[in-house]
């Protein structure tokens, strides 16, 4: 069953990690799909080449989601060369791991601008494309189950997960009325980029691995299938709600 068919998705830092898995899951379900990313250019243009030969339309947007006339950019060049928006992704964000009591500022406040400011900025520009077309549409931020709890070298982190969270459910109140449903997801610990240094640590690896009752790490894949899920109709209920995907590791006290 295709879950995304004739829809257009556009998603945020998709050229690596949950954003790449996200916007190939979703061309897998019938979706064309436009992708924001930042910096590596191969890596963007082998996503759309992947998402061309399952036969479905793409195009890589670069740009910084801290600043505001990105998004403005990438809804209308998304709009230009597929024709719509029906459901946004807002993905990209960092993670540069520090400890709290020497937090360089450039460090935190680079952290909010990309994580939250850009969430802001990029969710604002989506929702006003969908409610110019007034079919409604589908949100779904990658917050994390750092929006629910703490962690040691992440003190700028987690506050932007939680407000990311947060965006959604006001959102979903501001949306509801033009048909425009706003949920996240929020992973537990994926393998990717943003955390190969952390996680090259064993000791580390294997703790956060031996808390989680399924076994393993996630993978970008794991992802996929949640986001597609909220992004379709199967969902059409679904507004302000948050979905952890973290293979159990929030629930396991003990
Ligand atoms: N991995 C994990 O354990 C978890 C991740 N998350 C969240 O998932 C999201 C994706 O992370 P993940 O896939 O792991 O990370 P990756 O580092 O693998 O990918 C990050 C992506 O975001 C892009 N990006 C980074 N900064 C910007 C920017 N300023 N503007 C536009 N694009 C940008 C990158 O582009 P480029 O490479 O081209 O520069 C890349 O495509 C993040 O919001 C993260 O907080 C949440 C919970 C757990
Ligand atoms: C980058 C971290 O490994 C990852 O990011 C999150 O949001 C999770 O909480 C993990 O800590």
């Amino acid at each position: 069953m295709q879950l995304l068919e004739g829809k257009t998705v556009l998603i945020t830092g998709a050229s690596a990690g949950i954003g790449r898995a996200a916007a190939i899951g979703a061309a897998r379900h019938g979706a064309d799909v436009a992708i924001n990313y930042l910096r590596e250019d191969a890596a963007a243009a082998s996503c759309v080449a992947e998402i061309e030969a399952l036969g479905r339309r793409a195009i890589a947007v670069k740009g910084d989601v801290s600043d505001p006339a990105t998004a403005a950019d990438f809804v209308a060049r998304a709009v230009d060369a597929l024709g719509r928006v029906d459901v946004f992704v807002n993905n990209a964000g960092i993670c540069p791991f520090h400890a709290f009591l020497d937090m360089p500022v450039e460090t935190f406040e680079r952290t909010m601008r990309v994580n939250l400011h850009g969430a802001y900025y990029m969710v604002q520009a989506a929702a006003n494309q969908m409610v110019r077309q007034g079919q409604g549409g589908a949100i779904v931020a990658v917050s994390s189950i750092s929006a629910l709890v703490g962690g040691e070298f992440q003190t700028h982190y987690t506050p932007t997960k939680a407000g990311v969270h947060s965006l959604m459910q006001s959102a979903a109140i501001a949306l509801g009325k033009h048909g425009i449903r706003c949920n996240s997801v929020l992973p537990g610990t994926i393998l990717t980029e943003i955390n190969r240094d952390d996680l090259a640590d064993p000791a580390k690896r294997e703790r956060m691995a031996a808390r989680i009752p399924l076994g393993r790490l996630g993978e970008p894949d794991d992802l996929a299938g949640p986001i597609v899920f909220l992004a379709s109709d199967l969902a059409r209920y679904v507004t302000g709600a948050a979905l952890l995907v973290d293979g159990g590791a929030f629930v396991n006290l003990q």
